[in-house]
């Protein structure tokens, strides 16, 4: 059963994909394509565009789960190679700065979430009041691994300053493994974020600093807050 700190977290997590759909409804072309992403957030998302699904053209989507998700509601899915404009891309974060810099990963979606955050125009981010905080990395940071260079590439996060530790048993949607970076000091995010891409069979890392959210919704006891 949820305890009430939980339920509270859900009920904040619904305000902020409700009015997110607000959002959509304001701003995304009619018939266009919208970038979905992926977690418990964006769950509730995806529950509530169902209600607006005639008026958008199609999604893609950054996890297998969001796509059945969508097509669970009969929302259709493309293919992201058959996209050439993604005005509005919603989706969660385990962590973001008042720079709007994030931490994301935590459900392992993290490549295809950048991919897709990459083409779209607008990146909006749909948070509860808890994954707002002064500084990030007190979330893990998650690094996408070649599976033959996970010791390598561990070794290499320590000497960075990481304490990575193996996700043991999660395989990502692209066949990779993952490892969560503990007690990293993080006080430059683009640059531990382009650190962590230069280690060689690194997919991706779970920084988003280099390219953050664009708008953010944020779900507090007190209401609701967009931030731009
Ligand atoms: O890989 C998962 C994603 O980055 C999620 O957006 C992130 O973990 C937040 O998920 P949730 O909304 O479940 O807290």
């Amino acid at each position: 059963m949820a305890t009430s700190s939980e339920q509270q977290k859900n009920e904040q997590k619904q305000k902020a994909a409700e009015a997110a759909l607000d959002y959509v409804k304001a701003n995304l072309p009619q018939q266009a394509v919208i970038g979905v992403g992926t977690g418990s957030t964006v769950n509730f998302f995806i529950d509530a565009l169902a209600s607006i699904k005639h008026d958008i053209e199609a999604a893609v989507s950054s996890s297998e789960a969001s796509t059945e998700r969508l097509k669970q509601h009969g929302i259709r899915v493309v293919d992201l190679n058959s996209v050439s404009e993604l005005p509005i891309y919603v989706d969660g974060a385990d962590e973001i700065d008042e720079h709007m810099r994030m931490v994301k990963g935590g459900g392992a979606a993290l490549t295809r979430e950048k991919i897709v955050a990459a083409v779209a125009d607008t990146f909006v981010c749909i948070v509860d009041s808890s994954k707002q905080v002064g500084r990030l990395g007190r979330f893990p940071i998650p690094v996408e691994v070649i599976p033959m260079a996970r010791s390598y590439i561990a070794r290499e996060i320590v000497k960075l300053g990481g304490d990575p530790v193996w996700r043991e048993g999660v395989t990502t949607d692209n066949g990779n493994w993952i490892l969560d970076v503990h007690n990293f000091d993080i006080l430059d995010p683009i640059h531990l974020e382009q650190q962590l891409n230069n280690i060689v069979g690194v997919v991706t890392n779970g920084l988003f600093a280099q390219r953050g959210a664009d708008v953010t919704i944020v779900a507090s006891a007190s209401g609701i807050q967009t931030l731009k």
